[in-house]
């Protein structure tokens, strides 16, 4: 969606654009107006009321038609303020892109500089430019560019550093590039956003800051008009003819006001993560609205309830809102645990394992998401109508979680056994050291070489895999009945996925959790895991005993994944990649989602949802052709 449909969108900022636009367009046509002379004197008709003597506003102490010197007013403020708002944002954007490119003594100086303009009241500022270079309105533009230029400064300097310590600034500077290239082409793209919502949030402080000048007779010089000279003006005859301030203050509210409410307005339309509602701190659970999900329980039926599950999914749906409206990444989604039991989700990037995995405890961010059916039970409770802190007690103590990257969950500056006992839920009376020691414990219990000296490191000092062993650590604190990995081990080289895939087996083994374990990496899910699930656009396509479907896969997705994984003592093995690419979460077609890149699609395929049917041995598949294709390749 573009800027002006984002912008038109909000109801206060289209009501800021068109005072603005009313205002422009009235000081555009002030010159072809028939308009009185705004500076001719009229002393017969001095602070006639409005509309006496063909004056709809009235005059002034000089008798000058108020309307005429209004709207000339307007046209001289609005002229001031745009261009005192351009050069300030033309000369604080470059000192923010110069101090923040080129550091060092560079941005010392310059930002000392800056430190020192903003120690000064912003008036007492303006005046002492003023005085230095003479009163006249330009010189009280200059003035208020100058006093606002460390706004813009400092906003630019703070965006600018993150960028400038970007690889692709770093590609262009090995590129050879010269800096100016690199500062226009690389740089103030990526600040220029910013630059023009300062601009438009600065713009009306500005006009006032000129009027305020003004106000005390150092901008405008008589006899010309802006809104401010006016209200210094009609300040002296306030008591006797109230209406000669009136108008002039009106037209300031009411044009400043426009400017902040389309200032808002752009900020909010240039850059959605700084709109309060929807950046806002995301919610501390996923959102169930349970009953908007069209789609209902297909599969339901076929996933039956387990017996003595400890997790049991039915038909869990998660939509995402995006600017085209809402759309399921996960739909219908069921499977069953037994304690001890190991599921593996595996699919393509996108295929939605991540938000399977993240809707079992409600983690999945709203906003965006919401959950809009299903059932997740583990041990009765359905998670979905837990509150919020039955679901805090529930997360951590029964359903734990391990990561991707355990950099991103540590905290940096807390050594490692503090953050474990942190995740421990003390029993009563247990005291710091009892936790201390649980800690160890456990750091002894995930195979942490050498516990002693690893409890005082910090998450920095400590190898990729050992911080993942002590992300085990903290997931298994209080010994949860299901344990969550989402592809735990793919930012470890192999021999270190090798040792943390052992160590899963083993908790598996010894503790008999459940375990969810995401991978995109169907060997390695085949070996660890008792049943596999094989998802494809947001729905599991097959699910069943892991050997049955890594051996005979059922569905042709599942079949096409597994022929194109390499396999461990096959190096002949041909692979061969699927063609194409999965649907957008917006995109996804109506029947089967993988239709479009199958050999075997008919028109059935296409013709509506297709459900997860049961297969026989444990298996269920989601394909009409299942019992076909496995006919053809006997
Ligand atoms: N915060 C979000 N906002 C909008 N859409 C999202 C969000 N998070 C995920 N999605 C969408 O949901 C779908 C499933 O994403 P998910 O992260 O579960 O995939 P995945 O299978 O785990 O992929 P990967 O292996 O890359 O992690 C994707 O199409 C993604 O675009």
């Amino acid at each position: 969606m573009s800027v002006l449909a984002r912008l038109l969108r909000q109801p206060f900022a289209v009501a800021g654009l068109a005072l603005v636009l009313g205002f422009v367009a009235l000081a555009l046509a002030a010159p072809f107006l028939p308009l009185l002379d705004p500076n001719a004197t009229e002393p017969a008709n001095r602070l006639a009321a409005p509309g006496a003597a063909g004056h709809l506003l009235g005059t002034d102490q000089l008798g000058r038609d108020i309307l005429a010197r209004l709207i000339f007013g307007l046209r001289v403020s609005l002229a001031v303020g745009v261009a005192a708002t351009l050069a300030a944002a033309l000369v604080g954007g470059i000192i923010g892109l110069v101090a923040a490119f080129y550091g060092r003594w560079v941005d010392g100086a310059l930002m000392r500089l800056v430190d020192v303009l903003m120690a000064f009241p912003y008036l007492l500022l303006a005046l002492a430019v003023v005085a230095a270079l003479g009163p006249g309105l330009t010189n009280a533009a200059l003035a208020i560019a100058i006093v606002n230029v460390p706004f813009f400064a400092r906003a630019v300097r703070g965006q600018a550093l993150g960028i400038v310590r970007r690889d692709y600034v770093a590609a262009a500077r090995l590129a050879g590039f010269s800096d100016l290239r690199i500062l226009v082409s690389e740089v103030l793209p990526n600040v220029a956003p910013l630059l023009i919502v300062t601009a438009a949030t600065t713009i009306g402080w500005m006009i006032l800051e000129t009027a305020g000048l003004s106000f005390l007779g150092l901008g405008a010089q008589p006899p010309q008009a802006d809104l401010g000279s006016m209200l210094g003006d009609g300040r002296k005859v306030v008591a006797a003819a109230p209406h000669v301030a009136a108008a002039p203050g009106v037209v300031v509210f009411v044009l400043v006001v426009g400017l902040n409410l389309l200032g808002d307005g752009l900020r909010d339309a240039l850059d959605p993560r700084m709109k309060g509602a929807e950046t806002g701190v995301p919610q501390p659970a996923t959102r169930v609205e349970r009953g908007r999900a069209a789609s209902g329980t297909l599969g339901h039926e076929a996933s039956g309830a387990l017996a003595n599950s400890v997790l049991d999914v039915r038909a869990l749906s998660t939509a995402f809102a995006t600017p085209r409206g809402s759309f399921p990444a996960i739909r219908d989604v069921s499977f069953a645990l037994r304690a001890g039991e190991a599921l593996g989700i595996v699919g393509e990037s996108g295929s939605g394992k991540s938000v399977t995995a993240l809707s079992l405890a409600r983690l999945a961010p709203t906003p965006p998401g919401t959950i809009v059916s299903g059932e997740v039970r583990i041990g009765g409770d359905d998670v979905l109508d837990l509150s919020l802190d039955a679901l805090r007690r529930l997360r951590g103590d029964r359903i734990a979680y391990v990561f991707q990257d355990p950099l991103t969950t540590l905290n940096p500056l807390m050594r490692i056994d503090a953050q474990i006992v942190e995740a421990i839920r003390p029993g009563p009376g247990e005291g710091a050291k009892a936790l201390r020691a649980r800690a160890r414990a456990l750091m002894a219990d995930v195979g942490l070489p050498d516990p002693g000296r690893i409890a005082r490191a910090y998450p920095h000092e400590l190898s990729g895999g050992q911080r993942q062993r002590v992300g085990v650590a903290m997931a298994l604190a209080n010994a949860p009945d299901v344990l969550i990995a989402d592809e735990p081990t793919t930012a470890l080289d192999a021999t270190t996925q090798g040792r943390i895939l052992e160590l899963f087996a083993r908790i598996r083994r010894e503790r008999g959790a459940a375990l969810i374990f995401v991978s995109h990496d169907v060997g390695v899910v085949a070996h660890l895991c008792d049943r596999i699930a094989v998802m494809y656009a947001g729905e599991i396509v097959e699910e069943g005993p892991a050997r049955a479907v890594a051996e005979r896969p059922l569905h042709p997705y599942a079949a096409r994944l597994i022929a194109c994984a390499p396999q461990l003592g096959q190096p002949d093995k041909p692979l061969a990649p699927i063609p194409g690419a999965p649907p957008a979460i917006d995109a996804r077609p109506d029947g089967c989602a993988f239709a479009p890149r199958c050999d075997h699609a008919i028109d059935a395929c296409r013709a509506g949802p297709i459900p997860l049917e049961d297969a026989g041995d444990d298996r269920r598949v989601r394909c009409i052709r299942w019992r076909e294709l496995l006919g053809e390749a006997a």
